[in-house]
């Protein structure tokens, strides 16, 4: 069995850790960001922050991740009101899939409207380079096809519906205004969009499994932002969501490449600031309610 599986925080212990960080500061963010391994800059370019150690926060579990700083942080983009979580948690922690999954429901319960997930990956399809930015438009979830999905268990309604719609997770307006930014930007020689895939990881992939997945259509793989993408999908919240290609995925045998986490950060570090900017640019231009 999973870990601990069917145990997910109830809708009033969500509402109570909402409640508390509402309590806590005066801001209240509209967009909501996740920084993936090595991309926990982001956070930094937050102005008046209000920082709360996971620790701190009632029912939220810890980072474990190097990479993954394990702060929740309040402030202002250009203006715009946000809260950004730098770090994530990952199924290979250890945590069961809802715990992996929480931060997006009290997202949710503290105003959110949009959300924006990053992550680094590695690169599937063979025109992608290390230092490329995927605009996500799409996953593969193998886990999900193992049963373990975030929403499994009792659904409370007032989160979502018990059967939301996945063929629409990733907004198209949101996807677009990436591509304009990125353009606009002078990063158009690096940005990509394509599908990504989640397994559950800690283990790199086998070659084999990087051909098989390169074949069932897709063009990167990691292990984390489907789940988070599902409950934040399920409980209304908009989504955006890219990949930084942080390595090749070695899909030949006689390839000395060998995946591992430095080499992740590294390229995370080289990356930072375009990735920075494209997401700080972006978040000037969301429009909320009747979007933009
Ligand atoms: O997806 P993020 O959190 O960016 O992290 C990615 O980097 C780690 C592997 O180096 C894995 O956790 C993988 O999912
Ligand atoms: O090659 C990879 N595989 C899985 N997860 C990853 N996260 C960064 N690179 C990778």
């Amino acid at each position: 069995m999973f870990p601990e599986s069917h145990t997910g925080y109830s809708y009033e212990d969500c509402r109570a850790t909402a409640d508390w960080l509402l309590a806590q500061t005066a801001v209240r963010p509209l967009v909501g960001i996740v920084c993936g391994s090595g991309l926990g800059g982001l956070a930094d370019m937050l102005k008046d922050q209000v920082v709360f150690n996971y620790r701190d926060i009632p029912n939220f579990p810890q980072s474990t991740v190097r990479g993954h700083a394990g702060q929740l942080v309040f402030g202002t983009l250009k203006g715009r009101p946000c809260v950004c979580m730098q770090g994530r948690f990952h199924l290979y922690e250890g945590y069961p899939i809802q715990k992996v999954t929480l931060p997006m429901r009290i997202f949710k319960l503290i105003g959110v409207e949009t959300v924006i997930l990053t992550n680094a990956a590695g690169g599937l399809n063979q025109d992608f380079k290390v230092g490329d930015i995927m605009i996500i438009k799409d996953h593969l979830n193998m886990p999900g096809f193992a049963g373990n999905n975030p929403l499994m268990g009792p659904n409370d309604e007032r989160f979502g519906v018990r059967f939301p719609c996945m063929s629409d997770a990733y907004d198209r307006e949101l996807q677009q205004l990436a591509m304009d930014v990125g353009t606009e930007l002078g990063y158009g020689h690096f940005l990509r969009e394509g599908v990504y895939c989640v397994l559950g990881g800690p283990s790199f992939e086998t070659i084999a499994e990087c051909r098989m997945l390169h074949k069932l259509g897709a063009d990167a793989v990691g292990m984390s932002t489907v789940h988070e993408v599902i409950v934040a999908r399920h409980c209304g919240m908009r989504v955006f969501a890219l990949s930084l290609i942080t390595n090749q995925a070695v899909m030949d045998y006689d390839s000395e490449e060998k995946a591992n986490h430095e080499e992740v950060l590294e390229t995370g570090k080289q990356r930072a600031e375009q990735l920075e900017r494209l997401v700080s640019t972006m978040v000037t231009r969301i429009g909320h309610n009747n979007y933009s």
